[in-house]
């Protein structure tokens, strides 16, 4: 679904460039939770946010669905962005003043459209799934942090994307709202058979990963397919 060939990354800050990502291979298949993990610096939100084509690597190629992804302009790739992915940050960055529902439905608003009938009631299912029934026309303020993080969710949802991509999702987050929201994060890989990646330097989400990679200095160091799930849960 997701390919990746040899991809790296160098930034530069004016007069030296570093590298910070080393040549990379890797698939991502729909259906896994997959957890990068690694020290601060390693590299992880560089890796997933040229994966969400975000940010351009500076050598190797990206496939999506077989097609190059690597050699569209940035017009091209924006529209592939809203199409395929969904982000979910460490903060949910939900705008006060509006509802739940409109937050979630705000992407149209942004395209200057309004959003499908279809949608709303596909934003009051996602509520309704992702245990925020009732929460459609409370202001964000009223929602504990757990909550908000959950209706981001619902937010990066609402156009389907085949691919969802979280950086940190867990660690503004108590321990409790963090394992709801692992749970549903392997669901909706699981269930809905998506591409999940979430970024994590935190322990307590590894037992969630059907995949883990751990990075160091820019290079993934170890690869894992194992049964983590059944390992025990998020806890304290
Ligand atoms: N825009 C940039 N310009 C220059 N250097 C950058 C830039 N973005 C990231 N870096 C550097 O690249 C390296 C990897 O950063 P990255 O944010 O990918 O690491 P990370 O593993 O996600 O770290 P953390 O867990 O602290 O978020 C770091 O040394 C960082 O300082």
């Amino acid at each position: 679904m997701m390919l990746l060939e040899k991809i790296a990354k160098d930034f530069s800050d004016g007069r030296q460039i570093r590298r910070v990502l080393f040549p990379t291979d890797l698939e991502c298949q729909a259906g896994e939770l997959m957890v990068l993990s690694g020290p601060s610096g390693s590299g992880k939100t560089t890796l997933l946010s040229i994966m969400g084509l975000v940010l351009s690597p500076s050598e190797g190629r990206m496939f999506l669905n077989d097609q190059e992804v690597t050699i569209l302009s940035d017009e091209e790739a924006a529209t592939i962005r809203l199409q395929n992915f969904g982000f979910v940050f460490q903060q949910a960055m939900l705008i006060d003043g509006v509802t739940i529902l409109e937050n979630i439905l705000l992407s149209f608003a942004i395209q200057g459209s309004r959003p499908p009938a279809d949608k709303k009631k596909k934003a009051v299912e996602l509520l309704k799934t992702l245990g925020l029934e009732g929460t459609a026309n409370m202001q964000p303020r009223l929602l504990s942090g757990g909550m908000k993080q959950r209706a981001s969710i619902a937010r990066a949802l609402i156009k389907d994307p085949s691919i969802l991509l979280c950086d940190e999702p867990t660690s503004a987050l108590d321990a409790e709202s963090g394992q709801v929201v692992m749970n549903i994060l392997k669901r909706i890989a699981i269930e809905e058979n998506r591409v999940v990646v979430v970024v994590s330097h935190d322990a307590r989400v590894f037992p969630f990963a059907d995949r883990l990679i751990k990075l160091e200095n820019g290079m993934i160091v170890s690869d894992t397919r194992e049964s983590y799930s059944e390992k025990k849960a998020y806890s304290q």
